[in-house]
C-alpha cells in the first residue's frame, strides 16, 4: 500500500482563540474555511511543514505544540492530520491561498463555513483546546 500524503493543518491558537483560513482556490473549496498548512514535502516532518507553511502563508513564526488525535482523509490518497500550535512573533496575514482570516472564540468556532472535511478535525482541537466540542453552540 503507498502511504497516504499527509496535509498538516495548524490549529493556531492565541489568546483562547483558534485562527481560521478562508481559502481562495481551487474553486471547489475557495470560500470556505480551514486551518493554514498544506503538504508536506519529502524529508520534512508533520512540524517542520508546520513551521514552513505558516511562514509562507500568514507571515509569521510558530512553534508546534500537540498533536490533535486523530487524522482525517481529504480525497484518495490524502490525509490531515492536525497540531495545535502557538505564534512565537509576527501578526497573521493572508499572504497566499486565504483571502480572510478569523480568530474564533469556543462560542463563535462553528460561525464560520468550514471545509466539510475539516468540521471533526475543528471538533477534537476545540476538545482538546478548550475541554468541549462547541456542538451546543452550533
Ligand atoms: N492546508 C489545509 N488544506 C486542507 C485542509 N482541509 C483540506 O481538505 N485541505 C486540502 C486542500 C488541498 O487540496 C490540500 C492541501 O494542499 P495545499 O494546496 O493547501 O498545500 P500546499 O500549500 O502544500 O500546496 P501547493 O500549492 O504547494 O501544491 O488539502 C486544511 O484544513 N488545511
Amino acid at each position: 500500500m503507498t502511504e497516504p500524503i499527509v496535509v498538516v493543518g495548524a490549529a493556531l491558537l492565541s489568546g483562547g482563540r483558534l485562527l481560521a483560513a478562508r481559502r481562495t482556490a481551487p474553486p471547489e473549496l475557495a470560500g470556505r474555511w480551514e486551518l493554514p498548512g498544506g503538504k508536506v514535502e519529502p524529508g520534512e516532518t508533520p512540524q517542520d511543514a508546520l513551521v514552513r507553511e505558516l511562514r509562507e502563508e500568514l507571515g509569521v513564526e510558530a512553534e508546534p505544540a500537540e498533536r490533535v488525535p486523530g487524522e482525517w482523509p481529504l480525497r484518495a490518497d490524502y490525509v490531515l492530520r492536525v497540531w495545535t500550535a502557538h505564534l512565537l512573533s509576527g501578526d497573521p496575514r493572508p499572504l497566499e491561498d486565504h483571502d480572510e482570516l478569523r480568530w474564533l472564540t469556543p462560542d463563535e468556532i462553528w460561525d464560520v463555513d468550514w471545509l466539510d472535511q475539516d468540521v471533526p478535525a475543528v471538533m477534537e482541537t476545540a476538545r482538546l483546546a478548550w475541554g468541549k466540542d462547541g456542538s451546543g453552540v452550533r
